[in-house]
């Protein structure tokens, strides 16, 4: 198994170029937390060429924050092309379980075959069909609520699944663990879900054979960047540019602190 330093310090060196089809709310926020962590962002939507740039992208990211039916054919002919380049993509459900429009979009891409999905508790808990206290695009429940509904869609998907929260789980089906860092005023900050699913696609470019070992890389990154911003931090906007911060000059040797990633 590919610790997460080695692959932190694998995508900092490679640079991988990922495309994000994400919201507009995120579309700033996550192409500078890319850039801040190593990665180079490409934020490419349209039909007409969604596609022929996944062909080039080490991975793509598909995120339905703000949907719209252009957005979408954009999104199928970009999976299309990642498909046909053996590209993997991840999938963000934004509040899926809000309007028929969501959850129709999102049924027909995980038809696609996501290789890992990244969603909030009660994004996860809707995905397996359950009844969630989420009302938009912020969770309403536990992380621990969600492993049971994360495991089972890792099954019936062939997705890597990750929950995140106060403490992100991650299931292959198979193996799960929990990581724990991070701070409470992350989500106090708009899009630090959807940036992640977008650097969870900068580890995943580098490491396409192992998508679960590249998402727990990415949640850790998160997960100890988010602590070392933290400090100081008087509330989210400083926590915001605290964390870029920390992207930027972040060590490697810290993904491996004691307890950060537990086995479950
Ligand atoms: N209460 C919390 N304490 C520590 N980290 C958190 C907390 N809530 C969320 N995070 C972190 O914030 C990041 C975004 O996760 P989350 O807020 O669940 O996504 P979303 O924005 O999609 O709802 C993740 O790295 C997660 O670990
Ligand atoms: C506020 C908002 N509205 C539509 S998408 C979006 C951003 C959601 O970002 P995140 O899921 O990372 O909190
Ligand atoms: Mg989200």
């Amino acid at each position: 198994m590919a610790a997460p330093s080695i692959l932190f310090t694998r995508m900092r060196e490679t640079s991988p170029l990922v495309q994000c089809i994400t919201n507009y709310v995120a579309m700033n926020v996550a192409a500078n937390v890319l850039l801040a962590a190593g990665a180079s962002p490409a934020m490419v939507h349209a039909e007409e060429e969604a596609g022929e740039f996944a062909a080039i992208a080490g991975a793509l990211t598909v995120n339905i924050g703000t949907l719209s039916p252009t957005w979408v054919a954009g999104m199928k002919t970009a999976i299309a092309g990642a498909r046909a380049a053996g590209k993997p993509w991840v999938l963000d459900p934004v509040a899926h379980f809000a309007t028929t429009f969501r959850s129709q979009t999102v049924a027909a891409l995980l038809d696609l075959r996501p290789a890992i999905i990244r969603g909030n508790a009660s994004e996860i808990i809707a995905l397996g069909g359950g009844q969630s206290a989420g009302q938009g695009v912020d969770s309403g429940d536990p992380v621990s609520d969600a492993e049971d509904a994360a495991r089972q869609l890792a099954f019936s998907t062939g997705a890597v699944v990750a929950v995140t929260g106060a403490v992100d789980f991650v299931t292959d089906g198979e193996r799960s663990v929990r990581i724990s860092g991070g701070s409470s005023l992350m989500p106090k900050v708009t899009a630090l879900g959807c940036s992640l699913t977008a650097l969870v696609g900068a580890f995943v470019a580098v490491a396409p054979k192992q998508p679960f070992e590249a998402t727990m890389a990415a949640l850790a990154t998160f997960a100890a960047a988010g602590e070392i911003a933290e400090r100081g931090a008087q509330g989210p906007g400083s926590f915001a540019i605290r964390f870029l911060d920390s992207l930027h000059g972040f060590r490697s040797e810290s993904l491996e602190a004691d307890g950060r990633i537990v086995a479950v």
